[in-house]
C-alpha cells in the first residue's frame, strides 16, 4: 500500500493527515480537520464520540475524492476515557472527560484499599486523579457490572469502523490499569474495581493489522479501501514515535499541545521512590519502550484564556501581546488542581496573584506572559529531575505538536532550561502514526529510519539559551512564592523543588 492516513484526535482539535513516502521524503497533506472539546450537561463532562466518528468518516469520504482509492488508516487520541459497551456492541452510556469533577477524591479513596506505593511498583504510573483507574473507581458499580467490554476511546473508534475489540498497549498503559511485571491487567486493581479480565479486550501491540472497514459504512459513504492498523493509539506514544531525533542525541521531548508531556525514552521503567515523588509516570510506548514522562498543565492554560476572552484573540496573537513584556512579573504553579478546570482561567490566574502577594496580571498580554513564563519554569524542572533521576544529561529538547509556533515559550524553554530546543512538527503526532502504518506496511524498517525520513523531510526551528545569568533568580523567586502556596486542591504531583546553586547551572534537590 503507497497511501497512509493518520487519524489524530487531541482534546482541542482533530484532523486527517494523508501521507506518503515521495522520493525519499515523507510527503504530507492535511485532508480534513475539526475543533474537538467536551460540553458539560447536568454538572458532568462529556465528549461527543458520535460526532468525532462522524468526522473520521468525512474525512475518509475527503481523501477517497482526493483520489485516494486504497490505504492504510490509523488512530490515536488523547488518553484515560473510556466507553462501556453491551453484548450487542451498543454504548452503554455517554463518554465522560476527563476532566469531569467526579474524580476529586478518587485517589484518596484508592489510596486507602492499596497504597500509593504499591499501585505505583505494579503500574508505574503517574497519579493524576483522572486516570482510568480512578474515573472507574467512582463509576456507578451497576453500570460496570453491565459491561461487557470496556474500550479506550481509539480502541472504541476501531471498534466502530472494524467490528474488533482490542484494547492497544500504549493507551492502556495510560490506564493505570497494566502490570509491569505480566504485562497485563493487574488482578489486584481489577478486583478492587469490582472487574473481570474478560471484560477488557485482547491486548495488542502498535503495528496489529485490524482487517477493513465494516461493510455498512462502505455502503452509506463512499470510502477508500482501508487496511486499518492499530497504531501507537495514545497521542503522545505517536507523537514521541514522530520527533525527529537523531540515533545518537540524548533527548527530551516535549509534546506540547493541550498537555505539555515532557519526558524521556526508556527500555526498562524508572519505579523508585524518587521518580514516583516527582510524579513521574512509564507509559508504554511503541516497539517495546516507555515513554518516562510527566504531564504538565500545558496550553490548555492558554485555552481557557482563548475562551475567557470569547475567542477575540488568535494564539499567535497572545504571543505577539506577551513577547514584548518584562519577563517573570508573576509565579503561578500551574502543578495546583485549581487550574485542570476552573470556571474562568484569567479570573484564577488573578486570584493566584492575589493571594501570593504579588501584583496582578491585568492584560491579555500580562495573562499570556504569565502562563508562557511559569510553563517554560515547569519544563525546566522536569528536565532537571529526569537528568537527576535517570543520571542522563539531556542535551536536546524537541518541542512538537501545536506548542512548536509559539516562539516565546520555546525561546524561554531553552532559556530557563539551558538546552537547545529543536521546535517541529507541529504533525510530529499524525507522523508517528504514519510511521507504524508504514512499518507495517515494511516501506519503512524501523522508527530510527522512519525518524531520519521525518527529519530530512521538514525543517525544524532551533533555539539556543540567552540570558543565562537570571536563572537562579527566577527558579529561587518561582521557589519561594508557590511554596507560600496559594490554596487550592494541589495536584497529586508529589513535586520536587530543584534549584539551581550559585549559578553553576548544578542541580540541588530539594523536597517538601
Ligand atoms: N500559530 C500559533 N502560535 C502560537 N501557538 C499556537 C499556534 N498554533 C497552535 N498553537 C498552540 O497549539 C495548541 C494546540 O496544539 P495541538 O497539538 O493541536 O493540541 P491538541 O493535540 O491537544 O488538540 C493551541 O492551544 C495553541 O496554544
Ligand atoms: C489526560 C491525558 O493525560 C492526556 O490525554 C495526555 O496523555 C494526552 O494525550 C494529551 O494529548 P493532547 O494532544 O490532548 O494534548
Ligand atoms: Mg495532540
Amino acid at each position: 500500500m503507497e497511501d497512509h492516513i493518520a487519524v489524530d484526535i487531541g482534546a482541542s482539535s482533530g484532523r486527517l493527515v494523508w501521507g506518503r513516502v515521495i522520493d525519499g521524503e515523507l510527503s504530507l497533506q492535511e485532508i480534513h480537520r475539526f475543533a474537538n472539546g467536551f460540553t458539560e450537561r447536568g454538572g458532568h463532562c462529556y465528549w461527543n464520540i458520535d460526532y468525532l466518528f462522524g468526522q473520521v468518516l468525512i474525512g475518509l469520504q475527503k481523501a477517497k475524492q482526493q483520489g485516494i482509492t486504497a490505504c492504510t488508516l490509523g488512530i490515536d487520541t488523547w488518553a484515560v476515557d473510556y466507553v462501556l459497551l453491551d453484548r450487542e456492541g451498543n454504548r452503554l452510556e455517554e463518554v465522560y472527560a476527563y476532566r469531569d469533577e467526579r474524580t476529586r477524591d478518587a485517589v484518596e479513596r484508592v489510596t486507602s484499599q492499596l497504597s500509593a506505593r504499591v499501585i505505583y511498583e505494579k503500574t508505574g504510573i503517574q497519579f493524576q486523579k483522572f486516570n482510568t483507574l480512578f474515573q472507574l473507581s467512582v463509576h456507578d458499580p451497576a453500570q460496570l457490572q453491565q459491561a461487557d467490554k470496556i474500550l479506550l476511546v481509539p480502541d472504541y473508534l476501531y471498534y466502530l469502523l472494524t467490528g474488533r475489540h482490542i484494547n492497544e498497549v500504549t493507551n492502556a498503559s495510560t490506564t493505570q490499569l497494566l502490570n509491569l511485571h505480566t504485562q497485563d491487567f493487574d488482578e489486584d486493581l481489577l478486583r478492587l474495581l469490582s472487574l473481570t479480565r474478560n471484560q477488557f479486550a485482547e491486548l495488542v501491540q502498535p503495528g496489529t493489522v485490524l482487517g477493513p472497514i465494516r461493510q455498512t459504512w462502505r455502503e452509506k459513504y463512499d470510502l477508500p479501501d482501508c487496511e486499518v492498523i492499530a497504531v501507537a493509539t495514545h497521542d503522545t506514544a505517536s507523537a514521541v514515535l514522530g520527533v525527529p531525533a537523531a540515533e545518537e542525541e540524548s533527548f527530551a521531548y516535549l509534546s506540547s499541545g493541550t498537555w505539555s508531556l515532557i519526558g524521556v525514552e526508556t527500555i526498562r521503567a524508572i519505579v523508585d521512590e524518587q521518580a514516583q515523588t516527582s510524579n513521574f509516570t512509564n507509559e508504554w510506548g511503541a516497539f517495546h519502550t516507555y515513554r518516562f514522562l510527566k504531564n504538565i498543565m500545558g496550553l490548555w492554560l492558554i485555552q481557557e484564556v482563548h475562551r475567557s476572552y470569547d475567542e477575540q484573540y488568535s494564539f499567535a496573537s497572545f504571543v505577539e501581546m506577551a513577547t514584548p513584556l518584562e519577563a517573570f512579573r508573576y509565579y503561578v504553579d500551574f502543578t495546583d488542581d485549581r487550574f485542570l478546570h476552573p470556571f474562568d482561567m484569567v479570573a484564577e490566574i488573578q486570584s493566584y496573584c492575589k493571594e501570593t502577594g504579588q501584583e496582578i496580571p491585568g492584560t491579555p498580554g500580562e495573562i499570556a506572559r504569565c502562563i508562557f513564563d511559569n510553563l517554560a519554569i515547569l519544563y525546566a524542572l522536569a528536565v532537571k529531575e529526569m537528568e537527576a533521576i535517570t543520571q542522563a544529561p539531556i542535551e536536546v529538547i524537541h518541542i512538537v505538536g501545536g506548542g512548536a509556533n509559539n516562539e516565546l515559550l520555546c525561546q524561554w524553554t531553552a532559556n530557563v532550561s539551558g538546552k537547545k530546543v529543536v521546535a517541529g512538527p507541529t504533525e510530529s503526532t499524525a507522523m508517528g502514526n504514519l510511521l507504524v502504518q508504514m512499518i507495517a506496511s515494511q516501506k519503512v524498517k524501523d522508527v530510527q529510519e522512519g525518524r531520519r525520513l521525518i527529519r530530512d523531510s521538514f525543517v525544524g526551528k532551533t533555539y539556543l539559551p540567552q540570558d543565562p545569568g537570571d536563572q537562579r533568580v527566577w527558579f529561587e523567586s518561582f521557589t519561594q512564592i508557590t511554596k507560600r502556596g496559594a490554596g487550592g486542591s494541589r495536584g497529586h504531583a508529589g513535586k520536587s523543588d530543584c534549584e539551581l546553586s550559585d549559578g553553576e547551572g548544578t542541580v540541588r534537590e530539594s523536597r517538601h
